[in-house]
């Protein structure tokens, strides 16, 4: 199988940019790709290494052969089921781009709930005045990081991984936006190999159920590290270790705010309280994304009076 043809027909002949498109979402449509009109846009703008505006301001250029031959490819991953995220190595996160690679997960835009609670509760502790310092355990793409030291110009932060290769991406990132003065990044099993303390600590851990991992999305199961996934048989093993390390690395009063899944809040906010993590500054310890789940678990430890 050369893994060119699938869902219709490979591009010949002469063709412009807008035959181009139509042909991608013909084909990515007649695969079952929901997302076929975006989808297309972006693949045939990668192929011919422009930005999808060009599509709009000018349908009308040709695409060459070895461009077809590249969209004939990118069509092919598209229809046996990879992420345009992953076919372009870039996703978008809070209005910022990131590069992912093969090491890292796919930045979720259920992930920006956790970044809205950091906000809320920067604001209540009024640290745009101070310089928070910033913990991100299982930084991945440095999404998380990259996006809170972005908001706050005076914090500085630790992403921490245990995948080099992660790391590796996430340095590029921070580096992409600026923030190479900001930030650093280490590799470690959890806190284990680290030192100090912080005034918050974030964290977005693999929390799927192991036997759950089959039944994902094939767009899921086969592209994002299983190391980004598994959160052992509850789900709950990366909280188990994350929650009691890091409530003795926070400052009197310092917060921490992890993402959690799909019915998981009530025990891990049950887990903070065990070591000791209070709710604070009038904020609901479980914060809930738009279909209104509880999404991220927040506390504090209480300051010292
Ligand atoms: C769900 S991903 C989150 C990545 C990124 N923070 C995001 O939100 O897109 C979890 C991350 O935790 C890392 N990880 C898993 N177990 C770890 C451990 N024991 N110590 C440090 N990092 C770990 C994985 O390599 C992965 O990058």
């Amino acid at each position: 199988m050369d893994g060119i043809v699938r869902g219709g027909a490979a591009l010949t002949g002469v063709l412009d940019l807008r035959a181009a498109q139509r042909h991608a979402r013909d084909r990515l449509r007649a695969g079952g790709v929901g997302s076929a009109d975006l989808d297309a846009r972006l693949l045939v703008a990668a192929a011919i290494e422009e930005d999808w505006t060009v599509l709009v301001s000018h349908p009308e250029r040709p695409v060459s052969a070895r461009e077809r031959t590249l969209i004939d490819a990118l069509i092919a991953r598209r229809l046996s089921g990879e992420p345009v995220s992953r076919i372009l190595g870039e996703r978008e996160f809070w209005g910022l781009d990131f590069e992912i690679g093969p090491a890292t997960l796919d930045p979720r835009p259920d992930t920006e709930t956790l970044i809205e609670r950091c906000l809320e509760i920067a604001q209540a502790q009024d640290w745009q005045a101070g310089a928070p310092a910033v913990l991100d355990l299982g930084t991945g793409s440095g999404c998380i990081l990259v996006a809170l030291l972005s908001e706050w110009p005076g914090a500085t932060g630790i992403g921490l991984d245990r995948s080099y290769e992660a790391l590796r991406v996430a340095r590029a990132n921070a580096g992409r936006h600026g923030l190479e003065g900001r930030s650093a990044f280490l590799c470690g099993d959890w806190d284990e190999a680290l030192g100090g303390t912080f005034d918050i600590i974030v964290s977005n851990p693999p929390y799927i159920p192991s036997a759950d991992i089959r039944g994902l999305a094939r767009e899921v199961a086969d592209h994002d590290p299983r190391g980004a996934l598994d959160g052992g048989a509850d789900g709950l093993d990366a909280y188990r270790r994350i929650v009691p390390a890091a409530a003795k690395r926070l400052r009197p009063g310092g917060w921490l705010a992890v993402e959690v899944g799909a019915g998981q809040a009530d025990a891990v906010a049950e887990l903070f309280a065990a070591n000791g993590l209070r709710p604070g500054a009038g904020l609901d310890a479980i914060a809930r994304d738009l279909a209104q789940r509880g999404r991220v678990v927040s506390m504090q430890r209480p300051p010292l009076s």
